[in-house]
């Protein structure tokens, strides 16, 4: 199913990307002492479309987080951990994962377009993180991925905050590559701030930290639903996400 995870992110209408990490990049532990499959199951009740797993082990990941999770939900999952090469995309797949981290930033030119044709030939949609104009110039079959724009810096190990007018900034470059799914990821923090880059037209989010440090995720989730209802006004029924640009009204 080479679509899932973008077909899922397209039909939500809260189309959030819940993370499981379990480290925080500052190092603080996030899972406390919950399983990752009761956070996943916590996030499935929340109605996210679509999970994340953090698998790098700067973050306190490993594959097995990916298979425990995997087993817990129906949801399409991406995977997230330096994925550099073809080997790393066999894994994914036997480890469950729907989509895969592509970082443009960290990898060669030669191997962006070599790796995004593996996940594609492997059924996986590459989720390609990008922090600047000239690595969104370089992400070959861009109406074929989720094109992301990282907040935060991976060169720091997302220390530090993040630059949410990054985001803003770059979305109109994301668009016009014909990407179905331009995305945000990383230093959305509460409610308030996903509804402000949804409605800028993103047409998903990732949120990590902020979802699991919260005792009650489909809270987060209902106040992000109030929030862009109470923003509806703004928007015309029927157009894609993406196609409204211009943020609030
Ligand atoms: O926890 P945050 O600030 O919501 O960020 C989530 C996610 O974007 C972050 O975990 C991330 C972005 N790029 C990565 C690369 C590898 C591992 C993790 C990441």
């Amino acid at each position: 199913m080479p679509h899932r995870f973008i077909d899922a992110l397209l039909s939500a209408d809260i189309p959030v990307i819940a993370e499981i990490k379990a480290r925080s990049s500052e190092g603080g532990d996030l899972l406390a002492h919950r399983s990752p499959q009761d956070i996943a199951a916590r996030y499935d009740r929340a109605g996210a479309p679509c999970l994340s797993v953090v698998t790098g082990r700067w973050f306190g990941g490993g594959p097995q987080l990916l298979r425990d999770v995997a087993a817990a939900t129906e949801r399409p999952i991406l995977r997230k951990d330096f994925i550099t090469r073809r080997k790393h995309i066999t894994e994914s797949v036997e480890l469950g994962a729907s989509a895969v981290l592509v970082t443009a930033g960290l990898l060669p030119k030669a191997t962006l377009p070599s790796l995004v044709s593996a996940c594609l030939g492997s059924g996986l949609t590459p989720f390609v993180e990008v922090t600047e104009q000239a690595e969104v110039d370089l992400v070959p079959h861009p109406d074929k991925c989720v094109i992301a724009v990282n907040n935060k810096n991976i060169r720091n190990r997302e220390r530090g905050g993040g630059e949410l007018d990054r985001s803003l900034g770059l979305l109109p470059s994301l668009i016009a590559t014909g990407t179905p799914c331009p995305v945000s990821a990383s230093a959305i923090d509460s409610p308030a701030t996903a509804a402000r880059v949804l409605d800028a037209g993103f047409a998903g989010l990732l949120v990590g930290t902020a979802l699991m440090r919260t005792t009650a995720p489909e809270d987060w989730v209902a106040a992000l639903r109030e929030a862009r209802d109470s923003s509806a006004g703004g928007r015309t029924t029927g157009e894609a996400p993406h196609q409204i640009l211009g943020g609030n009204p």
